[in-house]
Parts: C-alpha cells; structure tokens; sequence
C-alpha cells in the first residue's frame, strides 16, 4: 500500500517560507505584489483569480485584481498590461486564460514584461526553461517538482515518465525534471501501447487530462506516482490516475485533491518572490 506525497503538508512549509521572505521584503522597503487581469468571466477563473487573492493576503502579498468586461477591445488589455509592465509597484502580472475570443492569447502572452511573467508564458521564459536559465516558469510543473524534493524523493538519475506535452504542465515539466538530472520520457494521448512505457518508470507523472487513464497494470511496483490531472467528472474532482487501484502497486503517490495542486498558488507568490530579483531587487 502506497504512502502519500502530502501535498497539503508540504504547501503549509511552502508558504511559511514564503510569508518569511515578504517580511524581509518589506524590511528593505519593498511590499510585494501580484496584479491579476482577469477579462470576462469565466467561472473557473472566478474562483482561481478569487484564490490568488486570499493566497495573497494571507502571505502578506499585496494583490489587485484588474476585471475587465469579456467585450474589452484587445488593445485595451494591452494598455492594461502595459501599465502594469511600468508599474514599480507591481512585481508579477499574470492574465487569467481563456480570454474571450477575438483576443489573441500569443500577443498577450508576449506582451507581459518576461521579469514580471508568474506564470511562466511569455516566449523568452519559455526559451529560458529550455537553456536552462534563470527566469520565470509555469506553476504547477514547480509543484509536481517541489512536492517530490520536499517528500524525501531523489529526483536524480530515476527514469521519470510523462504522460502529457501540454503547454502548461507536460512539456515545461520535462525541461523542469532534466534539470534535476533524470532521464525522460514524454508519452501522450496518442502513444500506442501507453502501459509499456509507464511500466518502465521509477516515477510516473501524468498530466493528461484524462479522468483515471493511468490504471494498477501500468504501474511497476514500487514506482512514485504524481498525478498533475484535475478532471471533473460527474463523481467530482479527479486526476489522472485511477488512485484506489494504482496505491495498491506504488510505493507513494500523490492524490487528488490534497497534492500537486494544493503547491500551485504558492509557486505563483514564489514566482513574484523570484520576480522582484529578476527585476533588480536583492535581499
Ligand atoms: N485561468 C486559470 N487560472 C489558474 O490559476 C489556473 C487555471 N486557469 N487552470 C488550471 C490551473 C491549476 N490551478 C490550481 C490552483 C489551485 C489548486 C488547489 O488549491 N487545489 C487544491 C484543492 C482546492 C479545493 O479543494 O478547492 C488541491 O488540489 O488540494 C489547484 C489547481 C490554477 N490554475
């Protein structure tokens, strides 16, 4: 029976670390904050936006939430982010996704200062993750990474296996776990004979998006299991591994809710933490 990767326990020392470093922060003179353009409303941005915010205050991070109608013109968000760019009172911006239609999704991700981009999507942070270099990267491939390291997992030299090469989580998630020096495999929806391939891993991460794909036959025993999936289904929320069967073979494995997405608000206020260094700032 498998043990669980606690998500929950470890965002709790995530945040202490993180509400330290604002209090020093502040002692140099420096309040830090995350500003939010949300356009529309589309209710699963509602709620994440809303999330942002408490994470926010509770960490004493200063926040602002920019909501704007759904029939805002693209150059006005542009404006938008452009003041928010000159603003030095605002170390992170991020723009919630979907934008409604009519607004390209490439321009206003390109239109994000990089050293301000928390959530990791501007081209140049993108290439930075590919050379290896300092810049800002996606959350939530950050939480599949952290809440390994910080459960005692080598990350080093293990074959990882990832299911997924989703912009957000897949792809910048195999440049994340290189890194760490493991050996990669990227398998995806359309891999033929998936369970071959998952067989082989010492750590198998799925982030598909495909409600309890990753089954016990496909798990090698003893293998750790990170399961960066949200699907909702008609039995609520649920990841991408079917969690009762897989804990019978893994040695742990991260459920849903309570793992990697409990981490991934805290590594967007980390990632204004690391924004304010980028833009010049030192402790
Ligand atoms: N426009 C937009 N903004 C986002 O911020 C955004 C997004 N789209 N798409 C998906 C990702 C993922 N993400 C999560 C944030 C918190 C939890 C989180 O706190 N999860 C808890 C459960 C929370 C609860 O039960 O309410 C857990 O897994 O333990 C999970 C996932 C934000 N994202």
């Amino acid at each position: 029976m498998a043990q669980l990767l606690d998500g929950k326990a470890v965002a709790k020392i995530l945040k202490e670390e993180i509400r330290e470093e604002i209090v020093q922060w502040k002692e140099k003179g420096i309040q830090p904050k995350l500003a939010v353009i949300l356009v529309g409303d589309d209710p699963a941005s509602v709620v994440y936006a809303r999330s942002k915010q408490k994470v926010s205050e509770s960490l004493g991070m200063a926040f602002e939430l920019f909501a704007l109608p759904g029939s805002t013109p693209e150059a006005d968000v542009l404006a938008q982010i452009e003041k928010l760019n000159e603003d030095q009172s605002v170390h992170g911006i991020m723009i919630e996704l979907p934008l409604p239609k009519g607004i390209s999704k490439e321009k206003i991700m390109a239109a994000v200062r990089p050293d301000k981009d928390v959530d990791g999507v501007h081209p140049i942070n993108r290439g930075y993750i590919l050379s290896g270099e300092e810049g800002l990267f996606p959350a939530t491939p950050q939480s599949c990474i952290e809440l390994l390291l910080r459960s005692g997992v080598q990350i080093a030299g293990k074959h990882t296996v990832i299911v997924g090469r989703g912009e957000t989580v897949g792809k910048p998630l195999v440049f994340l776990i290189l890194k760490h020096n493991a050996t990669v495999t990227i398998c995806h929806s359309k891999t033929p004979d998936l369970g071959a391939f998952t067989r082989q891993a010492d750590i198998l991460i799925a982030a598909v998006g495909r409600a309890k794909l990753i089954k016990k036959d496909m798990v090698k025993p003893g293998a750790i299991v990170v399961d960066a999936g949200i699907n909702e289904t008609p039995e609520g929320i649920c990841g991408d591994v079917d969690f009762e069967a897989v804990q019978e073979a893994a040695d742990l494995i991260s459920p849903v809710p309570g793992g990697v997405g409990s981490l991934t608000t805290a590594l967007i206020m980390r990632n204004v933490l690391k924004g304010i260094v980028l833009q010049g700032g030192k402790l």
